[in-house]
């Protein structure tokens, strides 16, 4: 019964804006191949922490590498175009201002996956986070930039949702704390899909050739 709510676009934090729906489903569908593409020829794994835990989510790099808690020099499958248009355009739609996205993080979560509050600070650029769902819904938690602890909010982010953060909220503290398992649009994927776009501001990432123009 949950769909028949209207889910309106929100302000969940002074620069992080909340767009429910904002990718049509022949778009998730074209995202979700295009992650079952990347994951064929790319590694998605669990990432190992610094301290020797891993992550119960799976990840895959475009562009460039991540790894707790910096962008490698590693080669990785080139960001498409295509992705980094559609970065453009979520920020132009959301906060305005501009981002050149060179990285994407490709995050898997089974039924059990979360991912703890942690801030998105690997990046020099000042440059917003594109973040798109696919998939099962999740909680997702929205704090601040100060603590883990509270104030924060908890956003459900269904499949097709935009949620960008920037400006002040650029480096406010977030999390998934469960998913929703089944709850996804039917025949699209079991599990949940997070594509982050980011402007890393390294100048290093692994960009497809540009065609010689004629
Ligand atoms: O899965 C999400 O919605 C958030 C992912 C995230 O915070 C990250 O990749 O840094
Ligand atoms: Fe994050």
């Amino acid at each position: 019964m949950d769909s028949l709510l209207p889910r309106p676009r929100a302000e969940i934090a002074p620069g992080a804006v909340h767009v429910p729906g904002w990718l049509d489903s022949p778009r998730q569908h074209q995202l979700v191949q295009a992650c079952r593409d990347w994951a064929r020829t790319g590694e998605m794994e669990r990432v190992r922490l610094p301290g020797g835990g891993l992550l119960s989510v799976r990840t895959l790099c475009l562009g460039l590498r991540w790894r707790p808690y910096r962008y490698t020099g590693e080669p990785v499958q080139p960001l498409p175009d295509w992705l980094a248009e559609l970065g453009r355009t979520a920020v132009a739609d959301t906060l305005g201002g501009s981002i050149d996205p060179d990285v994407a993080l490709v995050n898997f979560y089974d039924d059990a996956a979360k991912m703890g509050m942690h801030q998105d600070r690997d990046e020099r650029s000042a440059a917003p986070v594109v973040s798109l769902s696919l998939g099962d819904a999740c909680v997702f938690r929205f704090g601040n930039s100060q603590t883990r602890a509270r104030p924060w909010r908890d956003v459900r982010l269904e499949s097709g949702d935009l949620f960008v953060f920037g400006g002040p909220s650029r480096r406010a503290f977030h999390g998934v704390c469960r998913i929703l398992p089944g709850t996804g649009p039917q025949g699209l994927l079991k599990g949940r899909l997070n594509i982050t776009l980011r402007e890393s501001g390294q100048g290093l990432a692994h960009r497809p050739p540009r065609r010689a123009s004629t």
